[in-house]
């Protein structure tokens, strides 16, 4: 499995102001917005792009396009927050949906939804969402993606636990991970510490 850590200073600075508890619910989705465009572009580095013949209104010239833009999916509810800002940089991408509910009191996802094309093979896909704790909603979202026949999947989160990554590893998923940061430790919660708190909350309220 491939770790990216996006530890851009604009990032850090981003990821601080979601971190902190007097950030209103506004002012998180606006930061995790402006995350996410950088969690992109990162991530979509080495996309394949086709060239194609333009005209300038100097001259011709050869253009380029995303070869195969990468299907998205955002795991609801936290991972509609980075939906609308990852399709706007890739506005050719078909967009799927998973919903998960991790149960707090064993930990384990409880899945809900499932909107995704019936074949995924050779497609790449990009999974949006913010928080990568036990890593078990992740390995949930995935199967269900390589169940389908994908084999190139990009996760991207704003931040990540150890604990998490090594669960995600072990999967042995066919997986690279984009994070703005690797926290210390999960608590006895299975919350990320020092972590933001719960990401959908903080988006649209508690549940
Ligand atoms: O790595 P894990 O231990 O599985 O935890 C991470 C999951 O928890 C959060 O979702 P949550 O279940 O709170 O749902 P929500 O987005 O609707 O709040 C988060 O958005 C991840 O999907
Ligand atoms: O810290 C955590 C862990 C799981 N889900 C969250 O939203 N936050
Ligand atoms: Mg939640």
């Amino acid at each position: 499995m491939q770790l990216t850590v996006v530890d851009h200073p604009i990032a850090r600075a981003r990821l601080s102001r979601m971190r902190d508890e007097r950030t209103d619910n506004a002012t998180f989705r606006a930061a995790l917005r402006e995350l996410t465009q950088m969690l992109v572009y990162e991530a979509t580095r080495d996309l394949e792009v086709a060239e194609e013949p333009i005209t300038t209104p100097v001259t011709d010239t050869i253009g380029f396009r995303l070869a195969a833009p990468p299907l998205i999916v955002p795991v609801l509810r936290a991972g509609l927050g980075m939906a609308d800002t990852a399709h706007g940089m890739l506005p050719e991408s078909q967009m799927g949906f998973v919903g998960l509910a991790r149960n707090e009191v064993t930990f384990e996802p409880e899945p809900y939804m499932a909107s995704l094309p019936e074949s995924l093979v050779g497609r790449a896909v990009f999974v949006l969402d913010p928080m990568l704790a036990t890593g078990g909603s992740l390995v949930n979202c995935c199967t269900l993606l390589t169940d389908r026949g994908a084999t190139d999947i990009t996760v991207l989160c704003a931040l990540a636990a150890p604990e998490g990554l090594r669960r995600l590893e072990e999967s042995g998923l066919p997986l690279r991970v984009f994070t703005a940061s690797v926290d210390e430790r999960l608590n006895e919660n299975a919350y990320i510490v020092p972590g933001l708190g719960d990401a959908g909350d903080r988006q649209f309220g508690a549940v």
